[in-house]
Formats: C-alpha cells, sequence, structure tokens
C-alpha cells in the first residue's frame, strides 16, 4: 500500500460515500457546541421536525458571551443572556453527551474544555461552528471549523459534504531556545508563510521541535493553523497524546484504552508519504515573537524594529503596512521594546491553559505590575484550570503582582462581552487574532506568548522575557 499521510489516514477511515467529483460525505465522531453558532441550526433541527442524529456526540458550553467578573450577578447584557439561555433550552430539549452551562464548575472556552475532558480523542473527526476548532488537531485528530448551516447539517445526519485538501508538511527542526514557546513558533510560521499561505491546505506539523512540545503547545500551535489560512492543523500522536487523554472523564477505560491505544500509535504519516508542499525550519532561529499590525503575519523579533513601509516593494503589502501603523499609532523604525503598553489579556483558546498559566506565572512572581499598565486580565481557558491554578497558588501569584484573576471564557479575545479595550488602548494579547476592532472599537492588539505578555505587565512596555531572567 502506497504511504500515507495522517491526514489521508483520518480522511480515509471517515468516508461515508464518495462521488466522482472527489465530493464526500465525511462521518464526525465529535461535534463541539457554543452558544454563538448554535441557535439557528437548533431553530432549523425544530422546523425540520428532526432531532439529534447521535447525542452521544455533542459535547456543548457557553464561552463567548459569558461575563468574566462577578458571575454571580449573572448575565447583565440582554443579548448575550439570551444567547446563552438559547444554549441551555436548547440543550435541554435536544440532547448532549455532556453539557458545562455558564456558572458550571467544568465551563470554558470549547477549545480548552474538550480536550481537558477527554472529549477530543486521537483519530476523531471533530466539528464545531467556530474557527479555531483546529485546536484539536493536536491530538492526531481531523479538526475544523464549520458553519452555521453546516452545524444544523451535522446535527441532522452526523456528516458534513466535504473535498480533500492538499497536504502540507511544516517541520521544525531543532529545538527551541530557552524563552520561545510554542505561541512564539506559531506566530513565526505565520510570519514566514503568511495567512494566506496554509490556505487550501490540512497542515502537519512535525519534526524535533514539535514533537518536544507538551500538549498545551502543541494546541496553541494548531489553534493558529487558521490565521495561517488552513482550516486544520494537526500532530502525529505520540507517547506525549496518549499521556495527556489518559484519565479524562471521556477517554475510554481498561481494555477499551488498551484497543484504542494500539490504533492511536498508528495514526502518524507513514515513512516516506507525500506531501503537496513541505516548509522546513530551524527552531535556532526563532525568538520571542511580537505582532506589530493588524494581522498575526505583520510580526517581528521583540529585539527588532517596526518595519518601513517604504522598504516594501509591492504597492499593495505597502498600503496595507501604513493603513496597519496608523491604526496602531506606531512609527516605522521604533524598536518594539520601546513600545508601552495600556493593557495586558492572558487568556483565549490560543493560551489560556494550565501550562500558559504557570509560565505567565513565573514571570510575575514577586514582581509587580508597572505603573502605566492600567489592567492585566488572566482569565483562565476553564473552570478546570482555574482550579488547578488556585491549587498551585498561581491565583495569589497574580493577585500579589497587581493583575486581576478572572472566571473562564473568551473573554477580551473578542468584544463579544464585557471585557473589550477602549479606542486606541494597547494591549499585550495572548490571543489569535490582531485585526482592527477585534478586542474592541479601535482597540490595538500586539499578539505575545503568555510569558512576553506577563514580561510586558511588569515592565511596561515589550521585553524580551530573557532579560528578565
Ligand atoms: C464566534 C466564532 C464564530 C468565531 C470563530 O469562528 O472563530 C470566534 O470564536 C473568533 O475567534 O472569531
Ligand atoms: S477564545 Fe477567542 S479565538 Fe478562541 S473561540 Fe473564543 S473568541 Fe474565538
Amino acid at each position: 500500500m502506497m504511504a500515507q499521510t495522517l491526514y489521508d489516514k483520518l480522511w480515509n477511515s471517515h468516508i461515508v460515500r464518495e462521488e466522482e467529483d472527489g465530493t464526500v460525505l465525511l462521518y464526525i465522531d465529535r461535534h463541539l457546541v457554543h452558544e454563538v453558532t448554535s441557535p439557528q441550526a437548533f431553530e432549523g433541527l425544530k422546523l425540520a421536525g428532526r432531532k439529534l442524529w447521535r447525542i452521544g456526540s455533542i459535547v456543548s458550553t457557553a464561552d463567548h458571551n459569558v461575563p468574566t467578573g462577578e458571575i454571580e450577578a449573572g448575565i447583565q447584557d440582554p443579548i448575550a443572556k439570551l444567547q446563552v439561555d438559547t444554549l441551555d433550552s436548547n440543550i435541554k430539549e435536544f440532547g448532549a453527551l455532556a453539557y458545562f452551562p455558564f456558572q458550571d464548575a467544568g465551563q470554558g472556552i470549547v477549545h480548552v474544555m474538550g480536550p481537558e475532558q477527554g472529549a477530543t480523542l486521537p483519530g476523531m473527526t471533530v466539528v464545531c461552528g467556530d474557527s479555531h476548532t483546529s485546536t484539536h488537531g493536536a491530538f492526531g485528530a481531523l479538526a475544523h471549523g464549520i458553519g452555521t448551516s453546516e452545524v444544523e447539517h451535522t446535527m441532522a445526519t452526523q456528516c458534513i459534504t466535504a473535498k480533500k485538501s492538499k497536504s502540507m508538511l511544516i517541520e521544525v527542526s531543532g529545538s527551541l531556545k530557552n524563552g520561545v514557546t510554542a505561541k512564539d513558533l506559531a506566530l513565526y510560521i505565520i510570519g514566514q508563510i503568511g495567512t494566506a499561505g496554509g490556505t487550501g491546505y490540512a497542515i502537519e506539523f512535525g519534526g524535533e521541535a514539535v514533537r518536544g512540545l507538551s500538549m498545551e503547545g502543541r494546541m496553541t500551535l494548531c489553534n493558529m493553523a487558521i490565521e495561517a489560512g488552513a482550516r486544520s492543523g494537526m500532530v502525529a500522536v505520540d507517547q506525549t497524546t496518549i499521556d495527556y487523554v489518559q484519565g479524562r472523564p471521556f477517554a475510554p477505560k481498561g481494555e477499551h484504552w488498551d484497543k484504542a491505544v494500539a490504533y492511536w500509535r498508528t495514526l502518524v504519516s507513514d515513512e516516506g508519504a507525500q506531501f503537496d508542499k513541505v516548509y522546513r525550519f530551524d527552531a535556532a532561529n526563532i525568538e520571542p515573537q511580537v505582532t506589530w499590525g493588524t494581522s498575526p503575519e505583520m510580526v517581528v523579533d521583540v529585539n527588532g524594529r517596526v518595519p518601513d513601509p517604504a522598504a516594501e516593494s509591492d504597492p499593495v503589502k505597502r498600503g496595507g503596512m501604513e493603513r496597519a501603523l496608523q491604526y496602531m499609532g506606531l512609527q516605522a523604525g521604533t524598536p518594539l521594546n520601546e513600545i508601552a503598553v495600556d493593557i495586558v489579556f492572558i487568556g483565549s483558546c490560543t493560551n489560556s491553559r494550565i501550562e500558559d498559566l504557570r509560565e505567565a506565572a513565573a514571570v510575575a512572581k514577586g514582581r509587580s505590575k508597572a505603573a502605566n499598565v492600567s489592567r492585566v486580565l488572566v482569565v483562565p481557558g476553564s473552570g478546570l484550570v482555574k482550579a488547578q491554578a488556585e491549587r498551585e497558588g498561581l491565583d495569589k501569584i497574580f493577585l500579589d503582582a497587581g493583575f486581576e484573576w478572572r472566571e473562564p471564557g473568551c473573554s477580551m479575545c473578542l468584544a463579544m462581552n464585557a471585557d473589550r479595550l477602549a479606542p486606541q488602548q494597547r494591549c499585550a494579547s495572548t490571543s489569535n487574532r490582531n485585526f482592527e476592532g477585534r478586542q474592541g472599537n479601535g482597540g490595538r492588539t500586539h499578539l505575545v506568548s503568555p510569558a512576553m505578555a506577563a514580561a510586558a505587565a511588569v515592565t511596561g512596555r515589550f521585553t524580551d522575557i530573557r532579560a528578565l531572567n
């Protein structure tokens, strides 16, 4: 048999039917559901008098609209409240394998909750009406976002219609330097291949530097595959994957576990498998990254400078850079480490897992928020992450440093709840998108790793984390 990629294996094992033009009905194992993209889908089922095809595939939580401050008081914003209440009543009516509603101990950002519950498993097809579903590919799963009509289609039939993407391998050799994290790797890759670099491809991340990442790091990397233009990113299964999954609530148990592990170990690209495109990078060239513009590809090393549009020969790119500098309130040539920040946000499905919080806390420990920084929000990705962090005393470290310790949710990652930037406020953020207005109208977002965000919080400007050690 021909050598297969991991993507080939995941794809082939889920084909229900294939048309001559290559369109496939693809079986979906796990359907993650949040409050923003599910109301119309449930409404469609109701109108057609349909039920869920497989209740046991649905795992749900509320995340985008939930407040992260005083949650005992409930949701103040009527539109947000309606959306979250609608999810409650839909799940009550239709059922689910598991539901973690607002104020539940297991509630959290859907892409943090799924893996930590063992609801995301190797070999699965995972969908959600959310572009960052690519996160779950870290488990050797085929995972991507779907639109609301596909959410309804999946609910009704357990399938989506799809066409196979081209395959891309991004191989990173060597080991990441001290202070350089999966987030820096993700930003670096996007800086190199661009936000359209992965368009039309399913990306497999491999090589020594990727093998060396924890599951949290792999999730951060696959989370940002969508910012590189690819709907899905994935990492082959290895012992790190299996160790992470073992013992989680929805992971297989007993003899099922042994059988599952034997299968999961086959979820790697075969020796000699062919990819449509291959990129190779060396981890030794990667420094801590900071975005300077309004797209994740507008990124430089922390010790670099804001680039000069005049040096760009492509007029379209030059125009984009000029506009970005104006929006961001920056001058070409300014050293990144002289840019002062107003707000710091540590959270989002990119970087709100326990390891991210540990990395931020290691920087915050014994230090305090700089005087020019008005707020530092630390937002755990889920209730379970929050509880774990509190067991480790991380909350105290943050509070002692003058940071805010908040309740789980998407929070300031996007302006859909009460946590937002005011116009022109400059934010060091561990999230994944720095588009105009993403964190609030007129807000200025710089994407960084958790350690770099904490370093910006305590020094008041972008600072090479290694200069603090
Ligand atoms: C609201 C949701 C549909 C959206 C997405 O698809 O990604 C959001 O999570 C985001 O990050 O912009
Ligand atoms: S944390 Fe941000 S990127 Fe992730 S699902 Fe929520 S809004 Fe989207």
